[in-house]
């Protein structure tokens, strides 16, 4: 491409030039500090060029987003090539807006980098359809609660050295309270139950639903005593409640089985398997009891 004549490139010429632009665009030196922006920029995030123009990000923006900016900087300027990333702004109306930053280097006659240029695309309508289509993906739309392939991802992250619990949970007779009540009924029993159960344990633990009407538990930092105390009071929970629907009230009791070990490195997946061998001898032995021992 020709270039143009210089005398067409004149600075009021290329700010014209970036005000025309609907991205917004930022230049900054190599220290950091900011140069200029074009228009789009100081409406994005409401402030005027001359009060952008000279201050690092750490005078300008939240701390928590000042750092991810000037990390970003640094990484830029000693990789000596283009970046992308997403991140976030907070816009003239205090709104975060999920982005993508386009960034390159800026560089003299002699190869000596000056700073760097930067645009932003603003994506989060993109990003809450991911988080949606995450959320979806990582629960049971029926109870809300976490499903089989997310606990079992979640365990396969777990690192904590200290032991952990894994509570094994099977309503009983499930079969015959959808037969007695129909399935939204027995939705409704699982519904509740999950909310039940929930309700007995720490933020910190973790309660899926991993079969029909099978739920996991892992209780973090639990020894045998504390997996004991929890599964009763699991059990009493359920089997105390007064489910109704359709004015018919519905008795509900729950078998447990339970295994105490450690969880790191995937291994509370084998944790899972001693449970659910224990949970099926608690159905065997009578049901609406907690078997957590071979
Ligand atoms: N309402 C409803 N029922 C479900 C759902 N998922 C599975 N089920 C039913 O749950 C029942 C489970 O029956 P079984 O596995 O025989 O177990 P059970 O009757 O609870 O007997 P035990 O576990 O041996 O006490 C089946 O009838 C499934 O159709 C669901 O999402 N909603």
């Amino acid at each position: 491409m020709k270039s143009l004549p210089p005398s067409l490139l004149s600075p009021e010429l290329i700010q014209d030039v970036l005000d025309a632009l609907p991205a917004p665009v930022f230049v900054k030196d190599r220290h950091g500090l900011y140069l200029g922006c074009n228009r789009a920029f100081s409406t994005l995030v409401g402030k005027r060029p001359d009060e952008i123009a000279g201050k690092s990000v750490f005078n300008l923006w939240e701390p928590d987003l000042a750092k991810i900016y000037f990390d970003a900087d640094e990484a830029l300027m000693a990789s000596g090539k283009m970046q992308q990333y997403e991140a976030q702004v907070i816009t003239q109306s205090g709104e975060r807006r999920d982005v993508l930053f386009y960034k390159a280097l800026l560089s003299d006659a002699t190869g000596s980098i000056t700073g760097m240029v930067g645009t932003i695309l603003d994506i989060t309508e993109r990003k809450t359809l991911e988080r949606t289509l995450t959320a979806l993906a990582e629960h049971d739309a029926l109870t809300g609660l976490l499903n089989r392939r997310a606990i079992f991802d979640y365990m396969q992250r777990m690192s904590d050295p200290r032991p952990v619990a894994v509570l094994m949970c099977d309503l009983d007779h499930f079969k015959a309270i959808n037969d007695a009540h129909g399935h939204f009924g027995g939705d409704e029993v699982l519904r509740t139950t999950a909310r039940l159960l929930q309700a007995q344990l720490r933020e910190e633990d973790r309660l899926a639903r991993v079969g029909g009407e099978e739920f996991l538990i892992i209780l973090h930092n639990a020894d045998a005593g504390i997996a004991l105390q929890v599964a009763e009071r699991l059990l009493a929970a359920v089997s105390h409640a007064q489910i109704m629907y359709e004015g018919r009230r519905i008795d509900v009791s729950l078998s447990l089985g339970a295994a105490v070990g450690h969880a790191a490195g995937g291994a509370a997946v084998g944790l899972v398997r001693i449970a659910d061998d224990r949970l099926y001898r608690a159905k065997r032995e009578g049901r609406g009891r907690i078997v957590m021992s071979d």
